[in-house]
């Protein structure tokens, strides 16, 4: 599903450049569930971006569901985010004129796979059911967290990339949540790439890899 090969990516300082991800390679098959962990500042956020195609990569290549993000037309690239790949960044994104219960729906619309069942049973696991009619401005920073999340994955992305999803939340509807993740990727068959600070998360998905000095080190 994601497949990253030898991937370099730096950015430029008033010291020189600075080389965040040197010749990294990854490979996650559908189905399968990785964590990312790494210092802050460590490129991890920097990784997820190069997959989505939100940033070029300075070499090296991405592919997602087999087709090649490097090296494509933006269009493109945005083609393959609203059809294949379902990002939860830290800045949640959610549209401010929209209510909760609009915003959950938007991205399954988008791509035309709009399921209310599905979308009934993640409002109510994220805990959303009271705040449908609220607008993001009137959430908490880990209400809006949970709405990105239930956007996300009402859309049964391929490929979820997942930016610190829990980071807002407390432990308790952490936990619940990774539940609900690991849930619809069993479910859907997606593949899901990770970042957490959390090694006690970190190990509850099937592969963990860490980003240290532009290198990543696979732990298991
Ligand atoms: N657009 C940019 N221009 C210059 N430097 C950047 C840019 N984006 C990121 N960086 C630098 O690249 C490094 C990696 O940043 P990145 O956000 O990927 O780290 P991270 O591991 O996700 O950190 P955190 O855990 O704090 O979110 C940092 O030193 C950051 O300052």
């Amino acid at each position: 599903m994601l497949e990253i090969y030898q991937v370099s990516k730096s950015f430029p300082t008033p010291q020189g450049p600075l080389a965040v991800l040197q010749s990294i390679s990854l490979n996650l098959a559908a189905g399968n569930t990785l964590a990312l962990t790494g210092e802050s500042g460590s490129g991890k956020s920097t990784l997820l971006h190069l997959v989505a195609g939100l940033d070029s990569v300075d070499a090296g290549t991405v592919r997602v569901g087999g087709e090649t993000v490097t090296g494509r037309a933006d269009a493109d690239r945005a083609r393959l985010r609203r059809t294949t790949i379902g990002l939860v960044f830290q800045q949640f994104n959610l549209l401010p004129s929209l209510t909760v219960g609009a915003n959950l729906a938007f991205q399954a619309r988008l791509c035309g796979r709009h399921e209310p069942a599905h979308l009934a049973d993640l409002t109510r696991r994220l805990g959303l059911d009271g705040l449908l009619d609220r607008y993001p401005e009137q959430l908490s920073g880990g209400q809006q967290q949970r709405v990105a999340i239930g956007r996300t994955l009402a859309a049964r992305p391929q490929l979820i990339l997942a930016d610190e999803p829990t980071g807002n939340l407390d432990e308790a509807t952490g936990d619940a949540v990774l539940d609900l993740f690991l849930d619809e990727v069993r479910a859907s068959g997606a593949a899901l790439l990770m970042v957490t600070h959390s090694e006690r998360l970190a190990a509850r998905l099937g592969h963990q890899h860490h980003l240290s000095q532009g290198r990543l080190e696979s732990r298991s």
